[in-house]
C-alpha cells in the first residue's frame, strides 16, 4: 500500500475555499481569516463530516505557506494523558509565531475521549497558553466536553453532507482519477457509508482496486459484503415457490461465500422493495414481510441459528407471493 496514495489524503481540501457544502460553516471560518482574530474553537459532529479538514484548511489559509510552523496537531486518545499533552503545548507555545497572526494554532482531535479530569487540566492549559496560542477541539459529541471548555469555545457543529453534494464529490474524484463508477455504485457507496464521507472515499477507492468500471457488484465485493446477484436469485426463487433452490443458494451464501446472517437479512429488507417489480405485492403484504424481516434480524442478533431463520423467512415471502392475485410479471 505504500505508493499508492490515499485518496482521502489526496483529495482533502487543502483551502476553506476548497471545502465542499457546510457553507455557513465556512463562512464564518473565512471572518475569523479575514480578521486574522479566532476565539478558541470547538468542531463538533460525526465521523467524516470535514471537522479535521477544517482545521487544517483553517491554518491554511491563515497562515499561508507558514501553516504548518505554526500548527501543532495533537491527538487527545494517542498521546498518553494530559501531562504529556501539556508539555508539548508548552514547547511549541514557548517561540512566537511566524508571520503576521499573533497566535499560533493547537489542534486537538478526538478531546472527548479525554477523561473529565485531563479536560480540566485541559481547560488550564487553555488559559495559561491563551495569549499567544488559539485551540481548536475535535470531537463527535459535544456533551462529551466539560461545560468550562464549552464555554470557552465558539461551538460549530458539523452535519454530515447532504447526499447530492457528497455524491458530486466523488464524481470528481473519479473522474481525476479516471475511473468510471455508475449512479447505483454511487448510491450503495453513499447508502454504507451513512453520512461518512471518509468511508465513501476509501470505498471507491477499494472497489476502483478492483475494477476501473465501478458498478454496484464491485462495490459490494470491495466492502467484502453481499452478492446481490445470488441474494436476488435467491429471493427469486423463493417467490417462486421453489424452497429446495432458495435453500441451495443460502446455503451457498453462508457456507461457501461466508456471508453472515444478518448481512443477507439486511439485503433482503432492501431488496423486498424491488421484487415489486416483478412480483405484485400489495401494502398489508409488504407489511407483514417488512415486519417479519425485522423478526428475523432480532432472532439472529439474538443468537438464533442464521440458516434456519432466514429459510423460515423464505418460506414466508414463498407463501405470501402465492397469496397475491395473479397479474404481476
Ligand atoms: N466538506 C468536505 N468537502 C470535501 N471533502 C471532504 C469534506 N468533508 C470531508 N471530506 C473528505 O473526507 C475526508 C475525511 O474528513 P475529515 O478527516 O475532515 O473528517 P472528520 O470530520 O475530522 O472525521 P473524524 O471525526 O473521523 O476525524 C477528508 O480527507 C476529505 O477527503
Amino acid at each position: 500500500m505504500s505508493d499508492v496514495e490515499v485518496w482521502v489524503e489526496k483529495y482533502r481540501p487543502r483551502s476553506l475555499d476548497e471545502i465542499a457544502d457546510q457553507e455557513e460553516i465556512v463562512r464564518r471560518l473565512k471572518e475569523f481569516v479575514r480578521t486574522k482574530s479566532l476565539p478558541h474553537l470547538l468542531f463538533a459532529g460525526p465521523p467524516g463530516t470535514g471537522k479535521t479538514t477544517a482545521a487544517l484548511a483553517l491554518a491554511h489559509d491563515l497562515y499561508g505557506d507558514h501553516w504548518r510552523d505554526n500548527t501543532l496537531e495533537l491527538n487527545a486518545s494517542d498521546e498518553r494523558g494530559i501531562d504529556v499533552i501539556r508539555s508539548r503545548i508548552k514547547d511549541y507555545a514557548r517561540t512566537l509565531p511566524i508571520g503576521d497572526v499573533p497566535f499560533k494554532l493547537v489542534i486537538l482531535d478526538e478531546a472527548d475521549n479525554m477523561t473529565g479530569d485531563a479536560q480540566q487540566a485541559l481547560r488550564r492549559t487553555m488559559e495559561l497558553f491563551s495569549k499567544n496560542t488559539r485551540f481548536i477541539l475535535i470531537a463527535n459529541y459535544v456533551s462529551k466536553i466539560i461545560e468550562p471548555i464549552q464555554s470557552r469555545c465558539a461551538v460549530f457543529r458539523f452535519q454530515p453532507l447532504p447526499k447530492g453534494a457528497a455524491i458530486e464529490r466523488l464524481k470528481w474524484i473519479a473522474s481525476q482519477e479516471g475511473v468510471d463508477v455508475s449512479e447505483e455504485a454511487l448510491d450503495v457507496i453513499w447508502e454504507e457509508a451513512q453520512g461518512d464521507l471518509r468511508k465513501a472515499i476509501n470505498t471507491l477507492q477499494a472497489a476502483s482496486a478492483i475494477k476501473r468500471n465501478v458498478t454496484a457488484e464491485v462495490v459490494y465485493e470491495a466492502l467484502g459484503k453481499i452478492r446481490p446477484r445470488e441474494v436476488e436469485e435467491m429471493i427469486q426463487s423463493a417467490l417462486k415457490g421453489d424452497l429446495v433452490g432458495a435453500r441451495e443458494k443460502l446455503r451457498a451464501l453462508l457456507y461457501n461465500y461466508g456471508l453472515s446472517g444478518i448481512d443477507i437479512v439486511r439485503f433482503i429488507h432492501r431488496e423486498i422493495f424491488s421484487v415489486r417489480k416483478t412480483v405484485r405485492l400489495d401494502t398489508a403484504t409488504l407489511a407483514e414481510l417488512v415486519s417479519l424481516v425485522a423478526e428475523a434480524n432480532y432472532r439472529i442478533v439474538e443468537g438464533s441459528d442464521d440458516e434456519i431463520q432466514l429459510m423460515a423467512l423464505l418460506s414466508k415471502l414463498a407463501l405470501l407471493a402465492q397469496r397475491q392475485p395473479p397479474g404481476g410479471k
